[in-house]
């Protein structure tokens, strides 16, 4: 059975052009003028472009005493409703726990995925078991390690467990990750607040100033370039820390930057707003921003100093959202995102001129494809590529809405966005999963998809740093061993 998706315009992360593409057993099999199949995707008008991947969420994550209220059911279905094919989620041990049994908690959870996934490993704390572990992981193609700097006394690590899992992740060819904001200083911001009687949402922004942020980026990047391996930092939100960022780049450090579609369009504002449910809804680690500092994200993807968009979907209701009534610091933190992210950068981005389509599609796949060691089978349109394919019709619009999203919560912190950019269909693997706003996908087709260690970045590093490394300076007349 072939489907071609006919009269379509093709858009990659380099490249714009008039093309048919045909789909066989999930994957592209012809790309040209003229195909022909049993199935025919209309996309006349429309860009077809490698579909989403998020490659940061948390589905039914163990967070804060609760659990986040999306799951690898709703979603993934989000995902692909937005446009999303693939995302990459975070599997997170108990302290004390091994990594291989958390893993085998999220291989469970992942069944009911629509789309495919992967997931990222979580260092939540540091021992012998974490260090020999850590390659079986690789083994099983997850190969990037999540380091939390923030959230003290649960998942923060301090700087030499860091270092220890960043010189393990350089000898396994892993990618090390960082959530960066000073878990330690937060701390101390928090008790104040709460003391001086500023227990609302607000107080959580104030709790987390830009600085926190910056500073942890600028530790986490020199603490990598000393272990000799690249870095990627997830939602950062602000200047000082895309400052840090594109400091190290200019000076040849390999660092990616991620923000997220939140930070991108929402501002600070939100957690001044009279209705408490509304601000808390918003509470998110790092917090909204200032509006420089999204300009300052803006011109990141821009210039190619920032690298991925991404959701941090991690989503809660209204009711959990309540268990920090009185309490800010009680307020489980995160967001949705997952149905939004395409439409929202398209609308904020792409319409208004602060980025190109084709910039789109390589921060919302292709990028995340090549630094995640799974391109060109995921973020290309290309013969033997996966078919995770979305059709984008540039004219169709519509008002974010909860009442029409996949997800399962009970709001949207883009309640009342107009959007101008959606998808006529999604394709996960060649199956139409979206068609014109109907989602039709199914619950476990998804695949967890194994990604590949030792990329070339990594490689180009412990080459360098191994010619770098210390070494003794014969003399002559002095044993080397100086005894
Ligand atoms: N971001 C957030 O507030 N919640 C999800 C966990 C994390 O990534 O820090
Ligand atoms: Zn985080
Ligand atoms: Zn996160």
């Amino acid at each position: 059975m072939t489907t071609v998706i006919r009269n379509g315009t093709i858009v990659t992360a380099d490249l714009t052009y008039r093309a048919d593409v045909a789909i066989e057993g999930g994957q592209i099999i012809a790309i040209g003028q003229g195909l022909t199949g049993e199935t025919v995707l209309d996309a006349t008008g429309c860009y077809v472009m490698p579909g989403g991947i998020d490659p940061h969420t948390h589905l039914e994550m163990p967070f804060m005493g609760t659990y986040s209220s999306d799951d690898f059911d709703s979603g993934t279905r989000a995902a692909l409703a937005g446009g999303t094919t693939m995302v990459i989620d975070f599997a997170l041990p108990n302290p004390g726990q091994g990594l291989m049994d958390a893993l085998q908690q999220w291989d469970n959870k992942s069944k009911r995925a629509h789309c495919d996934y992967s997931f990222h490993m979580a260092v939540t704390w540091w021992g012998q078991q974490v260090f020999d572990e850590m390659p079986k992981v690789v083994e099983r193609g997850i190969t990037s390690f999540k380091h939390f700097l923030a959230y003290k006394g649960s998942l923060m690590v301090n700087d030499d467990e860091l270092f220890a899992s960043f010189k393990r992740c350089a000898e396994i060819g892993a990618i090390p990750m960082v959530h960066a904001e000073n878990g330690d200083i937060v701390a101390e911001m928090s008790a104040k607040l709460l003391a001086e009687g500023n227990t609302g949402p607000e107080a959580h922004a104030y709790s987390r100033p830009s600085q926190v942020e910056g500073e942890a980026t600028n530790r986490a990047i020199m603490i990598a370039d000393m272990a000799g391996v690249p870095l990627y930092v997830v939602h950062t939100s602000c200047e000082e820390a895309h400052e840090a960022i594109r400091r190290a780049r200019m000076q040849g450090k390999r660092v990616w930057g991620e923000p997220l579609i939140q930070h991108l369009t929402l501002d600070e504002s939100e957690y001044f707003h009279p209705d408490w449910d509304h601000a808390a809804r918003r509470v998110m680690s790092p917090p909204f921003r200032a509006k420089h500092h999204q300009d300052s994200l803006w011109a990141g993807l821009a210039s190619g100093t920032l690298s991925c968009v991404a959701t941090d979907h991690c989503a809660f209701t209204t009711e959990q959202k309540r268990f920090g009534l009185g309490n800010f610091t009680k307020i489980p933190n995160g967001t949705g995102g997952l149905e939004d992210r395409l439409p929202m950068l398209w609308s904020a981005g792409v319409n208004t001129g602060r980025i190109t389509m084709n910039e789109f599609v390589a921060v919302t796949s292709t990028n995340i494809a090549k630094i995640m060691g799974m391109y060109p089978k995921k973020g290309a349109v290309l013969v033997g590529a996966d078919a995770d394919l979305v059709v984008w019709d540039p004219e169709a619009t519509k008002t974010i809405s909860a009442s029409s999203q996949q997800s399962a919560i009970d709001y949207n912190v883009f309640e009342g966005k107009e959007v101008k950019g959606l998808p006529r269909y999604t394709l996960s693997r060649g199956m139409v999963a979206v068609a014109d706003g109907k989602v039709q996908s199914r619950e476990g087709h998804g695949q967890f998809v194994a990604r590949d260690p030792n990329g070339s970045v990594s490689k180009a590093l412990s080459t360098w740093k191994e010619l770098t490394a210390p070494r003794p300076v014969v003399r002559s007349g002095i044993p080397a061993s100086g005894v």
